[in-house]
């Protein structure tokens, strides 16, 4: 796999990389057929996301299937591959494992991507529902988990905006690496905005220069405590 993300310009790079990836198994194709029971389980602005069996075993995966696969979104689905194949040997980073055809009736082949399914869902949710039975060791575990991750992030030069936080039963799992960044970037980027803007910190807005990008990820860790 000789590209980068630097040669994904386009949809026709996007097919022939992953194209490429799958006869020489570097990535895992998985047949559309043979997933059962498929479930819609949530979307965003790039995809809907389905929960799956695997030939009717009880194995569940996420299914993540992308709107609109055109030139200015391949960038943010290779970034995410990448970044995410990376770091997943992590137990709190969702597991990349391969690929399947899109789940939409189309002329045009259309992968979708393969992860880890989060049983409960995102972390705000969980929260929402569990918080008041949550004693203060599950809530203390719980932040742990998550600066942990985030340091073994930082420790590999990737920053993640924290977006997407998942939870399958006690592990906390990060998820979507669409946004996320390589710290040199982050350096190089200062005046574009990055995560969701509820957990950003302020300091990005006024453009000051030689800030250490990580720090802006643990404003957002902070404010996630406010949950
Ligand atoms: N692996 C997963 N397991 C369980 N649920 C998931 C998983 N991945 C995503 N989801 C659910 O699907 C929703 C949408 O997924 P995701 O945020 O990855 O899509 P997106 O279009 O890239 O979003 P965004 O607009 O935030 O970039 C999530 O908020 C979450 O509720």
């Amino acid at each position: 796999m000789s590209n980068n993300a630097e040669t994904i310009n386009n949809s026709n790079d996007w097919y022939k990389w992953v194209e490429e990836a799958i006869s020489k198994k570097h990535i895992k194709y998985y047949e559309i057929e043979n997933f059962s029971n498929i479930q819609e389980i949530g979307s965003g602005g790039f995809a809907k996301v389905y929960s799956a069996n695997w030939k009717n075993s009880h194995k569940c995966y996420a299914i993540k299937s992308f709107f609109n696969i055109n030139d200015a979104t391949v960038k943010a689905i290779f970034r995410e591959v990448q970044l995410q194949r990376e770091v997943d040997f992590h137990d709190n980073v969702i597991r990349f494992y391969g690929v399947t055809t899109s789940i939409k009736e189309n002329q045009r082949k259309e992968y979708s991507l393969v992860i880890e399914y989060a049983e409960n869902g995102t972390l705000r949710k969980y929260l929402k529902e569990n918080f008041e039975n949550l004693t203060w060791n599950d809530k203390y575990n719980l932040a742990f988990q998550l600066v942990y991750a985030v340091s073994c992030l930082h420790d590999e030069g990737i920053v993640h905006p924290l977006n997407n936080v998942l939870i399958h039963r006690d592990t906390v799992k990060l998820a979507d690496f669409g946004l996320s960044k390589r710290i040199e970037e982050t350096s190089n980027s200062q005046s574009k905005v990055f995560g969701m803007i509820p957990y950003t910190d302020p300091k990005i807005f006024i453009r000051k220069r030689n800030r250490n990008n990580n720090q802006t990820e643990v404003y957002s860790l902070n404010k996630k405590s406010d949950v």
